[in-house]
């Protein structure tokens, strides 16, 4: 015969504690009274079981960052860390020199390796490939090399360990500030400086000798001629931070907000960052995922959203003229909207509520007026003008329309242009 079943009793939830009172009050009632008392009062606490339920669930909010690598979702948690919860970062600031000084010397390398590629072919009547620009160029290269190979270190002290590898940059596992790897072995060696201190001060040392050469490299007229004219893909940040290279290799440099908004970290994983977030007047508690973009391209993940209440979609609009660091032939345009399409049509997530960023609309306006033209990149573009008003409503038109043509519940999507670095 088959087990009795019966319904598990609920669990003890805060702000019931009137239940236990009137069910004692119900026991002194006559027994036949008692019966359809306590269905009552069962009643009664199921219904408000159930509301509270109902309320948690819209107080909890969960929302999913989705979107190809470097769109800009981590860029959009540091954005609610600085609104929410400023101190923890205030505390934890210094930690972010080591990724500001790793930006740099990812950005020192790809520059060498790109004139390296160039130089293989010598070119004398090439004012900028004479020899005597490579001799030069090869000069600064020797003096800079004890500076550029802190850079695996620091990189791997950063990410918890994970080996890194070229030329994508350092990774980092979400919360990386809570786990950096502490010393080991005797009590006096626990209290050395952190290894990522000591890392991150070794680099310090060598960028105070070099940010003059690193200027100067940042300055040559040679990489100013190849990095528009070969289209070299450095990261979106790397003109900022190089810019300002005196002042962070000061030995007193702690990295400014707009500096950690910069800072290039590729997320390992999935993050999940929760903020006690104050609307319609009440607190609510907001839980965002930030989703790897490296994850974002296998949507396997996806099932493990499934109570997602909202999922905002990352699209960085300003990179209709690059291409996937891993797929060279892909148009990063083209698969962020392949990535929305097969968003939409998730049956998993087709209660989530869609909105859609399309992203670093500034450097998109900066491309636009440096004469970039979209028509050479996408070729539908035709002969539209190439100013920002028309080319940010052609991409936005072609996102409304991959969602119309995909979505599977017939979902509103709700589009902003924006800027993740400009403070919110
Ligand atoms: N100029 C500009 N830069 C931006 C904007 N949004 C993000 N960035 C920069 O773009 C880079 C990548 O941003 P992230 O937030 O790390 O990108 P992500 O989507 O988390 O990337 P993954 O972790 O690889 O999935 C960082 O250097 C940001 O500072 C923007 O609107 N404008
Ligand atoms: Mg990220």
């Amino acid at each position: 015969m088959p087990a009795l079943t019966v319904p598990k009793p609920a669990p003890p939830s805060l702000g019931l504690g009137g239940r236990r009172r009137s069910w004692a009050s119900l026991s002194s009632n006559p027994p036949e009274n008692a019966a359809q008392n306590v269905n009552k009062a069962i009643d009664v606490e199921l219904k408000r079981d159930a509301m509270i339920r109902k309320e948690r669930n819209v107080r909890e909010v969960k929302v999913i960052l989705f979107g190809q690598p470097d769109s800009g979702k981590s860029t959009l948690i540091k954005q609610l860390q600085l609104l929410y919860a400023p101190d923890a970062l205030d505390n934890k600031r210094t930690l972010w020199r080591a990724a500001v000084f790793l930006n740099i010397l990812k950005a020192v390398r790809m520059i060498l390796m790109d004139l390296d590629l160039e130089f293989s072919y010598e070119d004398d009547e090439d004012e900028f490939n004479s020899r005597q620009i490579r001799q030069e160029i090869a000069a600064i290269r020797g003096k800079l090399l004890p500076l550029l190979a802190t850079e695996e270190s620091l990189a791997m002290e950063l990410s918890g360990g994970v080996s890194f590898s070229r030329p994508s940059g350092a990774r980092v596992r979400p919360g990386w500030q809570q786990s950096i790897i502490p010393n080991e072995g005797s009590p006096s060696e626990k209290e050395k400086p952190s290894r990522l201190l000591q890392a991150t001060n070794l680099t310090a040392k060598y960028l105070s000798i070099s940010a003059s050469l690193i200027g100067i490299l940042w300055r040559h007229p040679t990489v100013n001629n190849y990095i528009p004219l070969r289209k070299i893909q450095l990261d979106d940040s790397a003109s900022y931070f190089l810019e300002q290279i005196d002042q962070i290799a000061q030995a007193d440099y702690i990295p400014t907000n707009n500096d950690i908004l910069r800072v290039r970290l590729t997320t390992l994983g999935v993050g999940e960052h929760t903020f006690a977030v104050k609307f319609a007047g009440k607190i609510n508690t907001v839980t965002y995922f930030d989703v790897s973009g490296a994850c974002g391209r296998r949507l396997s993940w996806i099932p493990y959203f499934e109570a997602a209440t909202s999922l905002i979609f990352f699209a960085p609009i300003s990179a209709f003229d690059e291409y996937l660091e891993d797929d060279p032939a892909t148009n990063r345009l083209h698969h962020s909207l392949q990535l929305i399409s097969a968003i939409c049509a998730n049956r998993i997530l087709r209660h989530a509520h869609l909105v859609l960023f399309l992203n670093k609309i500034d450097l998109l306006k900066q491309k636009l007026e440096a004469g970039i033209e979209v028509q050479k990149y996408i070729t539908s573009y035709g002969d539209r003008p190439n100013t920002y008003e028309s080319v940010s409503d052609y991409f936005r038109n072609h996102f409304l329309q991959a969602h119309r043509r995909h979505d599977v519940s017939r979902r509103e999507l709700h589009v902003h242009f924006s800027c993740m670095i400009v403070r919110l």
